[in-house]
């Protein structure tokens, strides 16, 4: 086994929209073989932070880090390169695509086409899919999809490029309950393969049996970090769950 060195690294992040503090001096440091949960009540900046990691907003401070390198200031398409893929709250799929189509567009970036023939990222797209058990819906309209199947298909789409960490946002919301097993099957599989993950739920039992470590903001700060059973009793998060 080899020993767990620094995956990603968010530093003193901070970020406004106006006079909204979303993120108010956000350290968090993640090292390889870890599965992250991050929870926090509404508006506490969970999805602000994966896209801050993600690069969809530039930062009004810190800095962030991946396997030793800046990323903040990356072009936006170069974060997926660097091995961070993502998935959103409500699943962006192609609608008008098929699902197979949808698992080629990430396919068909510079490097993979380079690296891969048509035939190869044909194979990989369909084995991914079956390994999320969707294959049947291969030919089928993205748009004709469940949003739990859509939301299959976003993950699957997001394997394509094979990434060293995957950014969750509230996979298992409105997921049918045997999806929802599905996909913590193949999450548990996939970081057992060497793949980590950050991800945000409001499922907090499904969170914290997932997890090998959870983070709590609340209105921008990160309140808590540490093991999921010893966060889970801290004061600070009974009370910023409980508003009071
Ligand atoms: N693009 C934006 N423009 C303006 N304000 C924003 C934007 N994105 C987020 N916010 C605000 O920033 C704060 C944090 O929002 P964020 O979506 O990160 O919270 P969250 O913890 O993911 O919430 P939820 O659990 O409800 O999804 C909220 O007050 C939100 O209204």
């Amino acid at each position: 086994m080899t020993a767990a060195s620094t995956l990603l690294d968010i530093h003193d992040v901070s970020l406004a929209f106006g006079g909204i503090q979303a993120l108010d001096d956000v350290s968090l440091s993640m090292a390889t073989g870890e599965l992250l949960g991050l929870i926090g009540p509404n508006g506490s900046g969970k999805t602000t932070l994966l896209n801050a990691i993600g690069n969809l907003y530039t930062l009004d401070r810190g800095r962030i880090d991946f396997l030793g390198q800046r990323i903040d200031r990356l072009p936006l398409h170069d974060i997926a390169l660097q091995g961070i893929a993502r998935t959103f709250q409500v699943a962006r799929v192609f609608r008008r695509m098929t699902v197979l189509e949808n698992m080629l567009v990430p396919g068909y970036t510079a490097n993979e086409a380079a690296q891969h023939t048509p035939g190869e990222l044909g194979q990989r797209a369909r084995d991914l899919l079956r390994f999320l058990d969707i294959d049947q819906l291969t030919h089928e309209q993205a748009g004709n999809l469940s949003g739990g199947q859509q939301k299959l298909l976003e993950f699957a789409r997001a394997l394509m490029l094979r990434p060293r960490l995957i950014l969750l946002d509230e996979p298992f919301a409105g997921v049918h309950p045997l999806l929802k097993e599905r996909m913590l099957e193949r999450i548990g599989e996939l970081h057992g393969q060497g793949i980590d993950f950050i991800v945000v739920s409001h499922d907090l039992p499904t969170i914290l049996r997932l997890s090998s470590r959870l983070a709590v903001l609340a209105n921008g700060r990160k309140i808590a970090d540490g093991p999921p059973e010893e966060v889970r009793h801290q004061e600070a998060v009974i009370e910023a769950y409980l508003g009071v």
